[in-house]
């Protein structure tokens, strides 16, 4: 059989088990059509039947939270944690609260941690957790209120050498401090088992900035290997949450202009550049306020286009870092037309597939989440490691740590995906997190 039928008889397979959900299915997709052909050449994983045992989660816990909302009226939402793989080390992952959260979108964010955890060079297995609940618009109190009973059912699941959450789309160091109080009361223990924890109860300096800064540093690899820079460039981000302001910060250090951000209501568009005065606006406004990004072209005078994307707008490296599937193949054609050099993916699976095979095949540089994104999860294991030694590392120390763990999954992603022109991030970074999780597991048995 060719590789692509073998694909496809794969899929066939995997689509059977996991009906309707698209978003684990197109994460699995992306996986398959790099590691399907792998495994044919290396028998030992597909006797083991490898590919079939990382399809299906070790474990996938589904509860109710009930809590009391302000008016004293009874909410009911959905909890999830998704346990995909634990050959290399506990399951770590975030928590994501959003209103489109369901099975699928968390098993599809496991699915990728998996492989990211395994390119950081840590012993980290995958999960990903979260709940149907929406932030936005509750007070301090009921997201407390929701926090403490999610977390009751949680902690019966979770520990400090089992499984270690952290943050991801609607969950930051406010839900992360109200999880943790209430892990701690439950449990009558002071563990080290959420990351991206305050530093005043055992967090680590540069967590919060981890995502975004390792992100910026993998695209420096990258465009360096090709023989470009970032500085003078000019950078479009998308979304404006953690991820968004701190590559956006990195990026404005390291020289580039960033002329974009967004959030879900629609992106401003600055054509002088936004400067670290302006995005000391965007952190207050989006980290305390609370409030719209529209605020943003309302007091610079920049550009607000309600209702879009920023990818029409002329750049040489595009930034997406606030969802998934927000960059699609229509995009992928204005940003080739418009000369772009790279894309890397701040987000989880910013980038439809269509999307993505149009940019690897005009030879732009393309890196995938799970490589460019994952330094959030890495300093998360600094953050683990400093929690076991009861020690705090310095920022210096931490960010040095940092750059050593993107640089390193850069150069994992060359030794596996070097092509004739360019490097091949998809498959590099497939390839090179498959192999260690793949080898665990065939040592470990059949389990
Ligand atoms: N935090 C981390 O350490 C890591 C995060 N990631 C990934 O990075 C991405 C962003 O996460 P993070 O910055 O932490 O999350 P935040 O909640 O801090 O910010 C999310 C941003 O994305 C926007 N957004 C969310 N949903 C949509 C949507 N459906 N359409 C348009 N915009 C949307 C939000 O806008 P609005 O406020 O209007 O909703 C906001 O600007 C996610 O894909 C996450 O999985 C990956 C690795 C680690
Ligand atoms: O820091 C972590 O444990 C998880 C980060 C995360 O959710 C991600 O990498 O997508």
């Amino acid at each position: 059989m060719s590789h692509t039928a073998l694909v496809s008889a794969f899929m066939e397979r995997t689509a059977a088990k996991n009906p309707g959900e698209k978003e684990f299915l197109q994460a699995v997709l992306e996986f398959a059509e790099v590691i399907v052909p792998f495994v044919e050449e290396h028998p030992v994983y597909k006797k083991a039947k490898i590919l079939e045992r990382m399809v299906e989660p070790e474990r996938v816990v589904i509860f109710r939270v009930p809590w009391l909302d302000d008016k004293g009226e009874i909410q009911v939402n959905r909890g999830f944690r998704i346990q995909m793989n634990s050959a290399i080390g506990p399951y770590k992952g975030g928590l994501r609260f959003h209103p489109s959260v369901n099975l699928s979108i968390l098993k599809f964010l496991a699915f990728e941690q998996v492989f990211k955890n395994s390119l950081t060079t840590l012993p980290l297995g995958g999960g990903k957790g979260g709940s149907d609940f929406d932030p936005k618009g509750k007070s301090d109190n009921e997201v407390m209120k929701f926090c403490q009973s999610f977390m009751t059912e949680l902690c019966r699941h979770i520990g400090q050498f089992t499984d270690v959450p952290a943050g991801d789309i609607g969950v930051g160091a406010r839900e992360i401090g109200f999880l943790f109080g209430q892990y701690k009361k439950v449990t009558n223990e002071f563990t080290g088992v959420l990351t991206g924890k305050s530093l005043n109860y055992g967090g680590s300096l540069i967590r919060p900035e981890a995502t975004g800064y390792g992100c910026v540093y993998f695209s420096d690899e990258a465009l360096r290997h090709h023989g470009h820079e970032i500085a003078g460039k000019t950078a479009v981000v998308s979304g404006s949450g953690n991820v968004a302001q701190f590559t956006t910060e990195k990026l404005i250090e390291l020289g580039a202009k960033v002329v974009t951000v967004s959030d879900s209501s629609g992106f401003v568009y600055d054509k002088a550049g936004i400067d670290a005065e302006k995005l000391d606006f965007i952190k207050d406004l989006k980290n305390v306020r609370r409030g719209r990004i529209k605020e943003y072209a309302d007091k610079f005078k920049a550009e607000f286009h309600e209702s879009k994307t920023p990818w029409g707008i002329k750049c040489d490296i595009a930034y997406p870092c606030a969802t998934q599937n927000e960059l699609d193949e229509d995009d992928s054609k204005t940003l080739v037309k418009n000369g772009v050099i790279g894309v890397f993916e701040g987000a989880n699976m910013p980038t439809t597939p269509e999307a993505m095979h149009f940019l690897r095949q005009k030879g732009v540089l393309f890196s995938p989440g799970k490589a460019s994104n994952a330094g959030g999860v890495g300093t998360s294991g600094l953050e683990m490691a400093q929690n076991s030694q009861r020690l705090s590392w310095t920022r210096d120390e931490v960010d040095y740590r940092l750059k050593i763990i993107m640089k390193s999954i850069h150069e994992n992603c060359v030794n596996h995906g070097a092509g004739s022109k360019i490097v091949d991030y998809v498959k590099g970074a497939n390839i090179a997190g498959f192999r260690k999780v793949a080898d665990a597991m065939l040592q470990q048995g059949v389990v």
